[in-house]
């Protein structure tokens, strides 16, 4: 028997991470009341319990949901990533289940482009290792080495969202800004961009990565990469850990190479804020190390909490995938008086014909189709009146192809 579209008291949602309340309120305020909260990142064996059966998962940057975990959550209709970064999610995992995965891309920007500004400004002063010293007792008043930001170069890696936004501060700053991306980017005011990474990295006073977590990221900045930096010169990492080879960056402060450094992520964090941070960067008193804080302000919080909490709403409410990360996006029109049907599945040619000549041999009247693709799978909503719901239902889960079905009324 085909399944049913599901109560919203029987919709169970799972929100790790100190997701903030704003969420709650968000799917509370739509009829979604059954939510399991959880302040901190769940160990593996306890993740696999408490997702078997939830519908929907809310999780931060901490949390891995490997394949492993997907095949422990039976259920799972969607995955709201509250921060930007993906990364922590096997996505290839999730669309072969029929998962689709939100996030928040815009509301923790401007944090971290503040948190960028603030270190480059502090790190240029020399206040980050002057600050360590006072409070051992040194007064360290000098002004050798200490340096305004204004008329200083900033190279960004990775010219996004937060990257665009932390060159326009620093612009207004009088900062000259370039700025190095794998793809041609329209530069803002008078950014500049330039044409590799070398030239990049031998041609800033500051630098600050700005690039997601894959393969091409990866050490992206190693001891070559920081011998090509002026000596004196500084680092800013808020990205992801893996970009930066923390031991050759320690080796670059040691020798004296690199004037300091400000860094948020690290290749391991510690699970929990019980656990010891441990770090060979903690010796150098020029860096500042911030516990992956860059996204952590009330503000960008209780905004990535309404902003992905709508996401999941709208999908569970009309099948809407508008700004998901792997699934086709279909803004959807309410499906008042019909019932809408929900079919994802394998990106291979003859589903559509399949589907409608089912559909037109059993009778099924359509009132709407909406059909999108990726390279991946194919999303295809179908509205259709009331009373052939059921059938038609059962017809599009035995589809060759199909992934997952679903029914919303
Ligand atoms: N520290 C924090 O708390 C925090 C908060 C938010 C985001 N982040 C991290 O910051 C990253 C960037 O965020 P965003 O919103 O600006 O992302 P974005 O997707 O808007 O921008 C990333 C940019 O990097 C570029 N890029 C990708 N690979 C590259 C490479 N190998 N070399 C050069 N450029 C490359 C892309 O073309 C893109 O322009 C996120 O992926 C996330 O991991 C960290
Ligand atoms: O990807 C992000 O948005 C940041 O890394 C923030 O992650 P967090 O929500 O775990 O602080």
């Amino acid at each position: 028997m085909a399944p049913k579209s599901l109560e919203k008291s029987k919709i169970r949602i799972l929100l790790l991470e100190g997701v903030h309340p704003s969420a709650v309120e968000t799917l509370r305020m739509a009829g979604y009341e059954n939510v399991e909260q959880h302040q901190k990142a769940l160990a593996p064996e306890e993740l696999r319990q408490a997702i078997s059966d939830a519908h929907f998962v809310g999780i931060r940057s901490r949390t891995q949901l490997s394949e492993e975990v997907f095949d422990a959550a039976r259920k799972l209709i969607a995955v709201g990533c509250f921060c930007i970064g993906t990364n922590q999610v096997d996505l290839g995992a999730a669309t072969r289940r029929g998962i689709a995965v939100f996030n928040a891309p815009f509301s923790n920007t401007r944090s971290v482009a503040e948190l960028v500004i603030a270190e480059a400004i502090l790190l240029l002063r020399g206040v980050a290792a002057k600050n360590a010293a006072a409070h051992r007792g040194e007064w360290q008043k000098s002004a050798v080495d200490a340096y305004e930001i204004r008329g200083k170069r900033l190279g960004i890696i990775g010219y996004g969202n937060i990257g665009m936004q932390l060159g326009v501060i620093a612009e207004s700053m009088g900062m000259q800004v370039q700025f190095y991306d794998v793809i041609s980017k329209l530069p803002l005011g008078n950014a500049r961009q330039l044409p590799s990474l070398e030239q990049l990295l031998a041609q800033s006073d500051i630098v600050s990565l700005h690039v997601p977590e894959t393969r091409g990221t990866r050490n992206m900045i190693a001891a070559p990469q920081l011998a090509q930096m002026p000596r004196g010169s500084i680092l800013i990492n808020a990205s992801r850990g893996t970009v930066v080879d923390i031991d050759a960056l320690a080796q670059a402060l040691r020798d004296g190479h690199l004037g300091g450094a400000g860094i948020d992520v690290f290749p391991v964090e510690p699970r929990s804020n019980a656990d010891e941070f441990q770090s060979p960067l903690r010796e150098f008193d020029n860096t500042f190390l911030t516990p992956h804080i860059g996204g952590s302000t009330v503000e960008a919080q209780a905004n990535i909490g309404m902003e992905v909490a709508e996401k999941l709403v709208r999908y569970s409410d009309n099948g809407t995938t508008t700004s998901s990360v792997n699934f086709p996006e279909v803004a959807l029109p309410e499906h008042e008086g019909c019932h809408r049907l929900l079919h994802i599945h394998h990106n291979v040619p003859g589903i559509m014909s399949a589907i409608n000549q089912t559909f037109s041999e059993n009778n099924v009247n359509v009132s709407a189709q909406f059909l999108q693709t990726n390279e991946a799978v194919g999303y295809v909503v179908i509205d259709v009146d009331a009373e052939y719901s059921d059938v038609a239902l059962e017809k599009l889960a035995n589809i060759d192809g199909t992934i997952r079905s679903r029914v919303l009324f």
